[in-house]
C-alpha cells in the first residue's frame, strides 16, 4: 500500500513539474508579446483576450489542479486520466485534449457525480449523454506549485474499499479565517446537481444549516457564466444577501473563482438606489428591538404584523387593483384649451391615453398624451392670424401646458402610495373597498409612517412594484439572474416583485425554514414562494447533509430541532467526530458570570482556533459584554449590524446576527431560560446560534437550561469545562 501510494506521489508530481513548465511557457510567450495601446479595435480584442490569457494562465500557475479523473467514454478504448482544476488550461497544439479541464466543463461533473461502485457513470456533453466508466478519482492538494496530498477516492484496480469522505473530513477539519471559500475540489454531488440546474428555473433549496447553501450559490453563479457564456453577463447578476458585513464574507468566493463584476447587494440598498426616493430608510434596528429586544419574548406573530402583511401576495393584488382604479381618473376632467378659442376635446385625449397608448405603462400614457398635446398646440400655433397673435398664444399655451400637466396625478411611487394609505381624503378616486382589507394597526402605523416620511424595508416590494407598474422595465435592464440568501427572511411579494426584474424566472432561492428566525417578515413554508411560479418554472431541492460542524456539535442542533422547533429538517452530519458539546453553568455570583465568559474565550482562543464567537441574546447584552471584556481582551470585536465587514478573530454578537456566519469555536451565553424561552422561536434562535460552530460549542449559564436543552446523551454533551 505504501509503495502504491509512493509511486502514485511520485508519478502526480512528475506530471505537475511537467504542466507548470508547460503554462510557464505559454505565459513567457504571451509576456514576449508587445502590449497593443493603439486604437485599432481588432487589435484591441485580440489584445483583450490575451491580457485574460495571462491573467488566468498566472493563476492557475500556483496550483493548476485539485483532481484526476481516470475515465473511460464508451468511444475512447482506454482510459485517460482527466485533471480538473479551477481554470482550464489549453495545450498550445490545437486539437489536443485540455491539459487542464475547467471544474465546469461537463465532463468534469463525473467528478463530483460519481460516489463509487462499479456502475457506469455519465454526463451530458453537448453531443448527448456520454456514458463510460471511471477507473480513478483522487484529489490532489497542491500549494504554491508543491504537491502536498495525494488521496484517492476511488480506484477501481484497487481491493481497498472507496474512502469517500476522507478527503473531505480532511478539508472540513481546517480552521476559518474572516472569509467564506471555494469548495471547487470538494463538491458533493448532491450539490453539484444544484450548481449544475438549468438557468431558466426557479431553483428553491431548503438547507439545514451549513450544509453549503451560500457556496453552492456562489459556484452556480460561475457555472451559469461558464455554460450559458452567450446568454448571461456577470454584471447582470445579483446576489441579495442579509447585510453588508455577510456580503463581505462572502466576497472571497467569486474572484476565487475567477469570477468578477457580479453585483452583491442587500434587498433594501438596491430597491433604495432603483426608487431614488431621496429618502433613507428607517433605522432598522427599531423593529429589530421590537422583535428580538423585547421584555418576556418575541410579541405575537401572525398574517396581519406588518411585515407579514405588506410581504404578501394579497398586498400585492390590493396595489395592482388601485393602480388599474387610478387609470379610469388619470385624465383631467375638462378639455384642454391652450388659448380662447382653441379647445381639444377631452374624448380625444381619452382616446389617445386609453387607446392609442393603452400597451403603454401608466406614467410613460402620460407622457405620450402630454407630447402628442403639444404636438397638436404646434399645428394650431401655425393657424395664427399674425406674428404677434403667434407669440401671445405661444406663451399662453406654454403656460396652460403646464398647469393642465399638473392636473394629472403624479405618477411617482412614493407620491401614490401615500395617496393609497390616505385613503379617506381620496384624491385620484381609489376605491375604498379595495384598501378595506389592511388590517388596522398596519393601516394606523404606514399612516403615522407616511405622514412623517418614514419608510420601512416592508414598505420598499409595494413601493417597486408601484415604480414596475409606472414605467415597466425593458428587456436590458432585467437582470439574467438572481440569488436570495437567507431566502426564509424574504416575504412572497419581495420575490414576486424580482420576478419582474429577471429573465426566465431564473432564480437561485436558498434558505432554511429552522433558522426562520424572522418570521415576522419571512415565509413559513416554501409553498408561499414555489406558488408563485407555475409548476414548470420552479424545481425544489433539499440539502440535508451538513459540513460546517462536527458530529457532536450537529446531533446537539438536531435535539434542539426535534425537542424545541418540533421540525424534522434534521441534518446528517459527515463523520467528522470532536470534542463534545460543553454545557457548562456560571460558578454562582453575577461577577462570574463575566469571568467564566472571559475564561471560556480565552482557553478557547489560546489553542489553534482563529475564530472564537460569544453569542449573547440580544444586542444589549452583546454591548454591554464587549465593554466589559474589552478591557482584557483588546482584540475583541463588536458586531452590531452596522459593520460593514466581519473581522475575524475574536468577537460578540447578537444571536440573531450571527446567521449566515461560522466561527471555530462558539460560546453561547446565558442559555437559561430567562434569556432563550420554551417558544419554537427561542428554539430557532438557540439552533442558530449552536450551528456557527465548526469544532468546538460551549454553552454557558444559569441554574437550569430551556428543556430542549436538557438530557442531550453524554457522547454530545459535557457538562462542565
Ligand atoms: N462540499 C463541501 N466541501 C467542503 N466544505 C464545504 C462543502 N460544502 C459546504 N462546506 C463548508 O461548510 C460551511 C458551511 O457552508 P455555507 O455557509 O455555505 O452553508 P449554509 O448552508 O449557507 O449555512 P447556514 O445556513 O448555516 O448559514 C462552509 O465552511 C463551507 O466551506
Amino acid at each position: 500500500m505504501e509503495q502504491t501510494f509512493q509511486s502514485a506521489y511520485q508519478e502526480e508530481e512528475q506530471r505537475l513539474n511537467a504542466t507548470i513548465a508547460e503554462i510557464d511557457k505559454q505565459l513567457d510567450r504571451l509576456r514576449g508579446i508587445e502590449v497593443y495601446t493603439g486604437h485599432d479595435f481588432t487589435e484591441q480584442v485580440l489584445e483583450a483576450g490575451r491580457e485574460e490569457k495571462r491573467q488566468s494562465l498566472a493563476k492557475s500557475l500556483t496550483a493548476p489542479y485539485f483532481g484526476r479523473l481516470d475515465f473511460q467514454g464508451d468511444r475512447d478504448k482506454t482510459p485517460k486520466p482527466l485533471y480538473i482544476g479551477k481554470i482550464g488550461v489549453d495545450h498550445e497544439e490545437v486539437g489536443d485534449q485540455p491539459m487542464v479541464i475547467d471544474w465546469r466543463a461537463p465532463i468534469a461533473s463525473v467528478f463530483y457525480s460519481f460516489t463509487g461502485g462499479d456502475d457506469p457513470a455519465a454526463y451530458e456533453a453537448p453531443e448527448g449523454t456520454i456514458e463510460g466508466l471511471v477507473y480513478l478519482k483522487r484529489n490532489l492538494v497542491i500549494r504554491k506549485q508543491i504537491l502536498e496530498r495525494v488521496s484517492d477516492t476511488y480506484d477501481r484496480n484497487s481491493d481497498q474499499p472507496a474512502v469517500s469522505d476522507e478527503f473531505l473530513v480532511y478539508r472540513l477539519g481546517e480552521n476559518k479565517d474572516n472569509k467564506l471559500r471555494d469548495i471547487v475540489s470538494t463538491i458533493q454531488a448532491e450539490q453539484d446537481k444544484i450548481i449544475r440546474a438549468a438557468k431558466n428555473t426557479a431553483l428553491i433549496i431548503q438547507g439545514v444549516a451549513g450544509s453549503g447553501k451560500t457556496t453552492v450559490a456562489l459556484h452556480r453563479l460561475a457555472y451559469l457564466l461558464y455554460q450559458y457564456k452567450e446568454q448571461v453577463t456577470a454584471e447582470k447578476m445579483i446576489i441579495f444577501a442579509p447585510n453588508h458585513m455577510f456580503l463581505d464574507y462572502i466576497s472571497d468566493v467569486l474572484p476565487e473563482l475567477g469570477v468578477g463584476d457580479i453585483q452583491q447587494n442587500t434587498f433594501a440598498d438596491w430597491a433604495l438606489k432603483l426608487l431614488d426616493l431621496g429618502l433613507p430608510l428607517a433605522d432598522a434596528s427599531e423593529t429589530l428591538d421590537y422583535w428580538f429586544e423585547s421584555e418576556g419574548g418575541m410579541p405575537e406573530v401572525n398574517d396581519e404584523v406588518p411585515g407579514r402583511f405588506k410581504g404578501s401576495i394579497g398586498f400585492m393584488n390590493m396595489i395592482r387593483s388601485c393602480l388599474e382604479s387610478m387609470e379610469g381618473a388619470s385624465v383631467p376632467e375638462a378639455d384642454f384649451m391652450p388659448w380662447e378659442g382653441a379647445v381639444l376635446k377631452r374624448s380625444m385625449i381619452l382616446h389617445w391615453f386609453n387607446e392609442e397608448y393603452k400597451p403603454y405603462p401608466l406614467a410613460k400614457r402620460k407622457e405620450r398624451v402630454m407630447a402628442r398635446i403639444h404636438r397638436w398646440v404646434e399645428m394650431e400655433l401655425k393657424k395664427s392670424p399674425s406674428a404677434a397673435a403667434l407669440k401671445e398664444r405661444k406663451k399662453k399655451a406654454s403656460q396652460r401646458e403646464k398647469s393642465y400637466a399638473g392636473k394629472w396625478p403624479k405618477y411617482e411611487p412614493l407620491v401614490l402610495y401615500k395617496q393609497m394609505f390616505k385613503a379617506l381624503k381620496l384624491q385620484a378616486g381609489w376605491p375604498e373597498e379595495l384598501l378595506e382589507g389592511i388590517p388596522d394597526g398596519v393601516l394606523k402605523s404606514t399612516q403615522k409612517d407616511l405622514k412623517k416620511d418614514v419608510i420601512r424595508e416592508e414598505d420598499l416590494p409595494a413601493l417597486l412594484y408601484i415604480h414596475y407598474l409606472l414605467n415597466d422595465i425593458s428587456s436590458e435592464q432585467r437582470f439574467d439572474h438572481i440569488v436570495i440568501d437567507e431566502a426564509q427572511d424574504f416575504s412572497p411579494f419581495q420575490v414576486a416583485v424580482l420576478d419582474l426584474f429577471v429573465k426566465g424566472h431564473s432564480f437561485t432561492i436558498l434558505g432554511d425554514l429552522s433558522q426562520g428566525i424572522h418570521a415576522y417578515k419571512g415565509v413559513h413554508d416554501w409553498e408561499e414562494l414555489s406558488s408563485l411560479f407555475a409548476a414548470k418554472q420552479t424545481a425544489y431541492f433539499a440539502l440535508t447533509r451538513s459540513y460546517r460542524s462536527t458530529m457532536e456539535i450537529i446531533e446537539f442542533a438536531n435535539r434542539i430541532l426535534e425537542k424545541g422547533v418540533n421540525s424534522d429538517l434534521l441534518a446528517v452530519p459527515v463523520f467528522r467526530s470532536g470534542n463534545p458539546v460543553r454545557m457548562i453553568p456560571y460558578g454562582g455570583q453575577a461577577q462570574k458570570r463575566l469571568e467564566d465568559l472571559r475564561q471560556g474565550m480565552h482557553k478557547l482562543s489560546s489553542g489553534e482556533y482563529r475564530t472564537v464567537a460569544i453569542l449573547t441574546r440580544n444586542l444589549k447584552d452583546a454591548n454591554e459584554l464587549y465593554e466589559q471584556l474589552l478591557p482584557d481582551v483588546p482584540e475583541l470585536h463588536l458586531i452590531d449590524g452596522k459593520k460593514q465587514a466581519y473581522e475575524g478573530g475574536l468577537s460578540v454578537l447578537p444571536v440573531y446576527l450571527s446567521k449566515g456566519l461560522e466561527f471555530d469555536a462558539v460560546i453561547v451565553a446565558d442559555a437559561d431560560p430567562q434569556h432563550y424561552g420554551a417558544s419554537a422561536w427561542d428554539a430557532k434562535l438557540m439552533y442558530v446560534g449552536c450551528t456557527r460552530a465548526l469544532h468546538e460549542l460551549w454553552l454557558m449559564h444559569e441554574g437550569p437550561v430551556p428543556e430542549y436543552l436538557q438530557n442531550m446523551h453524554e457522547d454530545i454533551a459535557a457538562t462542565g469545562w
